[in-house]
Parts: structure tokens; sequence; C-alpha cells
């Protein structure tokens, strides 16, 4: 182990850069393990440099679960064929048919609509907030709220292949014409102040699922603008997405409705159970 303070200049302006640039510490591990640095030295140094907790981001903590990728050409969940109609690996994303009916979609946009409120992200200190990149209105379910949602819950939970426990209550949001979700990742940032105390029930967030609830007329697809890619909001299906904590790859945004409206329920899921 190298001794606080034997850090090169060099190193310690490369890992100041690399994490101003936008970079997740997984990340900048993965630059320095390019570049040679042995993984302990490195871990170290970018704990030390940006000053976070090294249990953070040790590779011995207790590693947590993951979701388990859908397979194409389809799976048998909740008595349901799901439709697995694109996979990418990189990031990985799964695009899913007929995950919810009609009936379902219709169910959960009225249980929801009376509690709209607009929609919050998480602030640096772990709390709240009204943030200008997310225009939408928005609501939680409590896990299990009702049949429907425990219902869907276990579904999720089937076809991921990870109990209900490690997903957060669902999340409806619904956006209207000009109204988006700008580019953003799913994941906490390591290097946040609020880092610990958001993770400290459940962990880091390992996977996301959008379902879409409606058609919209015109906009309003799931882009990942590093990959070049969009899914296209279709009621009923979902786009899955899974990423090891810092993957900039998975960075995603909810592109604005053009014509129409557009309505989605979103589940995060962590590595550890949060109940
Ligand atoms: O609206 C979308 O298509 C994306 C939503 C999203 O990224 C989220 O809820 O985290
Ligand atoms: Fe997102």
């Amino acid at each position: 182990m190298r001794a606080a303070g034997s850090i090169s200049p060099q190193l310690r302006e490369w890992i100041l850069a690399t994490a101003r640039a936008g970079h997740g510490v997984p990340e900048v591990l993965r630059l320095l393990k390019e570049a040679g640095y042995p993984p302990a030295q490195s871990r170290s140094a970018v704990a030390e440099v940006l000053r976070i907790p090294l249990s953070s981001i040790n590779a011995t903590a207790p590693a947590g679960r993951r979701t388990r990728a859908p397979a194409a050409p389809q799976v048998e969940v909740d008595g349901r064929r799901v439709r697995v109609s694109a996979s990418m690996e990189a990031p990985v994303v799964r695009v899913l048919e007929d995950l919810l009916d009609a009936e379902e979609c219709a169910a959960l946009i009225e249980a929801a609509r009376p509690r709209l409120d607009r929609a919050l992200t998480v602030a640096e200190d772990g709390r709240h907030q009204v943030d200008e990149r997310r225009t939408s209105r928005g609501m939680f379910f409590k896990p299990g709220e009702t049949p429907l949602v425990a219902r869907l819950e276990r579904r999720l939970a089937e076809l991921l292949d990870l109990p209900v426990e490690y997903g957060e209550g669902l999340q409806v949001l619904h956006y209207l014409p000009g109204q988006e979700y700008e580019p953003h990742y799913d994941w906490f940032d390591p290097t946040q102040p609020g880092y610990a105390a958001v993770t400290a029930k459940g962990g880091q967030r390992v996977a996301s699922v959008v379902m879409y609830l409606n058609t919209p007329e015109e906009g309003g697809g799931t882009a990942f603008p590093n990959v070049g890619l969009t899914v296209t909001a279709l009621a009923g299906s979902a786009v899955y997405f899974a990423y090891e904590g810092g993957d900039t790859s998975s960075l995603h945004a909810g592109l604005p409705v053009t014509r129409g409206e557009k309505w989605i329920a979103t589940k995060w899921l962590r590595e550890r159970p949060l109940r």
C-alpha cells in the first residue's frame, strides 16, 4: 500500500482532471489499470485525491447482486410472453415488448394521475430537489402499494432474477409537449457528498426498467447518446438497462415529447435489499 502523500503531482492532476471531465470512479480505475497501475494502489490514490472513503471503492467490499438480462427471443414470466426485440451489450440494454398489457398501463396511469407532483432528482447532498433538467411531473408508489403494483414488482423480479426487496418503489412520470429528462446516469456518483446517505440502504443502483404506459404521438423516446441508440416509447413495452456503477455508456435521456403526452413507470434496482 502506498503511504498517503506519496502520489506524484502528475498522477494527482490526472485523477482530478479525469474526474472533473465527468468520468466516474470505476472509469478512472479502469483507465489507471489500462495504464499499468496496480489496482490496490490506484484505489487508494483515487480515494485520497478525490477525498472519498476507501471503503466505498474497495473491491474487497461485499459485492452486491446484479440483475440477469432477459434473453432473446422471449421470456415467460407471470404467465405472459415478454419478447426481447433488441439487445445491446455496452451498455447492457434490452428492449422488451408486451411487458404490460393495455389494462395495466391504463390502471397505472389512473392511479398515478391524482398524485402527480413536480418530479425531483437526488441532489449532491442526497436530498431530493426540483431540477430544471427534469421537467416532467411524477409520483412514487410505495412497494407493494396496490395489488397491481405488487404484481408488476413480482413480474420484474422474475424477469430479472432479483427479489422484489431489491427494487425501489415504482415511479410514474408524465411528460407534456416540450417536457423531457436531460441526459443523466441512474447510478449514484460515489464522488458526491450524498453518496453514503443514498446508498446506506440497498447500496448502489445496478439496473433500470423504463416501462412505457402509452405511445406519445411524436417524440418521447429514450435515448442513449453515447452509443447513438434511441428506444421508441410504445405502450406496453419497456427498456431495461444495467450498469456497474460508473458505466458512462449508460448515459440516457427522456427525449422531449413534441406532440401528445408520455407516461412511463420506472423501476430502479439496487445491489442489496432495501427492506
Ligand atoms: O423518460 C424516459 O424515457 C427516461 C426516464 C429515465 O431516465 C428515468 O426515469 O430515470
Ligand atoms: Fe434515468
